[in-house]
């Protein structure tokens, strides 16, 4: 593997999306179901109210039930919108109410909210494609929510999603990358 850690980020990239893309039809729904299960388990422990997370794409796990489940529970929880100059804004959950982003990533067409206002959730839940055994995330390669989570002075717990096997011993690291506090897999819930 190359010395370059945006190298060897964009190799594991690669590789980790194409274990995705073959899983089948009913690894997705396992994995959504426990995924849900310890989504649900995690707000519940930490008495969460106000919450952001993601608006899942097809082969990201899926966030979905665990969003109907806070909106029915009166959980507010606010979802990205990829900006062009790299921030995110957030809109809250509408279950239907989305569309594609400038990546073609599904987001809330609900009232925008500007980057400030992730600073008022008690749980953030963010997207990754490997978490490592030390907490370092690395994401999809655009940097959004190494900026976010690395502007906020008072962090809320941050929990990444990933599947089972997206939980490696080490992921590439830059100066850059921002560590989350616990990671939620199909089959666990992991504090750092
Ligand atoms: N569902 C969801 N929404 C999200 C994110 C996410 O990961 N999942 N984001 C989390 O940040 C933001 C969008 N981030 C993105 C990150 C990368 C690419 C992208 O096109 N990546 C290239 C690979 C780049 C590389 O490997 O260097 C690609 O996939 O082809 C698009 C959007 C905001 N919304
Ligand atoms: N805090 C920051 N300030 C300026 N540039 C940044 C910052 N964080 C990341 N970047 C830039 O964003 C690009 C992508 O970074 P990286 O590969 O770590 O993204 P990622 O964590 O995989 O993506 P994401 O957070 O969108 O899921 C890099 O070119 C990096 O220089």
């Amino acid at each position: 593997m190359s010395q370059d850690p945006s190298h060897a980020k964009r190799a594991l990239r690669a590789e980790l999306r194409e274990r995705r893309r073959i899983m089948t039809a009913r690894e997705r729904e396992q994995a959504t179901a426990g995924i849900t299960r310890n989504l649900i388990d995690l707000s519940t422990r930490l008495g969460v109210k106000h919450a952001s997370a993601y608006l899942s794409a097809s082969d990201e796990p899926d966030t979905r039930p665990f969003l109907r489940w806070a909106s029915e529970h009166g959980i507010r929880v606010l979802l990205p919108i990829s900006r062009n100059d790299g921030l995110l804004d957030w809109a809250p959950f509408d279950d239907g109410v989305e569309d594609a982003d400038i990546f073609g990533m599904p987001a809330p067409t609900t009232e925008v909210l500007s980057p400030m206002a992730i600073n008022e959730v008690d749980l953030i839940i963010v997207p990754a494609a490997a978490i490592d055994r030390s907490g370092m995330r690395m994401g999809w390669g655009r940097g959004y929510f190494d900026k976010t989570l690395g502007s906020m002075d008072q962090r809320p717990p941050s929990y990444a999603v990933v599947f089972d096997n997206e939980v490696v011993e080490r992921v590439p690291t830059e100066l850059h990358d921002q560590a989350v506090d616990g990671v939620v897999t199909p089959s666990e819930i992991i504090t750092f």
